[in-house]
């Protein structure tokens, strides 16, 4: 399933964030998108999600104008955002807040499907969520979502103030999401990180896409230091 976003524009109230934007998602792909702060990658994230309302252009997913359709109509279709901050149920267990999302599946597949992934969390499923470390937290927050089974996953700051270790344990599971066919869209500020795993990049920049290309087009440095200024980690 492909996702393409045409002629997107958004924002809240009268501030218009997203300008003219075209990106495309093909299935099974991987796009990470860039941008310096404020420059709209969260919005872009939620309109797509169904959050934000776009005020002009479309988002299709598998050839469907996505027009209002709510944010759970989405979620059933496949879509599904992480945001920043985790998006987890701190006073829910472990083991509660990934059987939220099981639509009806069964709980114990819901678990089975989360340890595959991170085997941490099976030796946690009855610890608090909010008592758990940041890692561990942002290890929930994507195991809830893989427990939909999605095929758009869209995670935003994956690795905000987290140690490497942990943010290298999470990006083995994204791996795993990738080998398995989901395609994803991922914003992350450790933009090396990022390319490693993108089959495509876009620059986002004061809301307008200013770059589309392939990862090896960004490692001479140039591309970065033209659009997102220095100190790229
Ligand atoms: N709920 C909101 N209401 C009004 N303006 C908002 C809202 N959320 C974001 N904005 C504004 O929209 C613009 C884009 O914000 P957005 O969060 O999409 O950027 P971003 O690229 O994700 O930034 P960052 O990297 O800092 O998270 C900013 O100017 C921001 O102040």
């Amino acid at each position: 399933m492909t996702l393409e976003l045409r002629h997107l524009q958004a924002g809240y109230g009268r501030a218009q964030v997203l300008h003219d934007v075209n990106l495309t998602v093909p299935a099974g792909a991987a796009v990470a998108l860039l941008g310096s702060n404020g420059a709209g990658k969260t919005t872009l994230l939620k309109t797509i999600a169904g959050l934000v309302h776009p005020t002009a252009g479309e988002v299709r997913w598998n050839d469907r104008v996505q027009g209002t359709r709510t944010p759970h109509a989405r979620v059933a279709d496949g879509i599904c955002l992480i945001p920043e901050g985790r998006g987890i149920f701190r006073n829910l267990t472990v083991a509660e807040n990934l059987a939220m999302h099981t639509r009806g599946r069964n709980k114990a597949r819901a678990i089975e499907t989360a340890t595959r992934y991170f085997p941490v969390l099976g030796q946690r499923l009855s610890q608090t969520a909010g008592t758990m470390s940041g890692g561990q937290q942002q290890m929930l927050a994507v195991a809830r979502a893989l427990v939909t089974q999605p095929q758009l996953l869209m995670i935003d700051e994956l690795s905000v103030g987290l140690a490497p270790v942990v943010i290298d344990e999470i990006f083995a599971a994204v791996e795993m999401l990738r080998a398995e066919g989901r395609s994803l869209l991922v914003v992350e500020q450790y933009v090396h990180r990022a390319l490693a795993i993108a089959d495509y990049v876009y620059i986002l920049q004061k809301g307008r896409i200013v770059f589309v290309g392939e990862p090896a087009q960004c490692r001479s440095g140039t591309i970065f230091e033209r659009y997102l200024g220095e100190g790229v980690a």
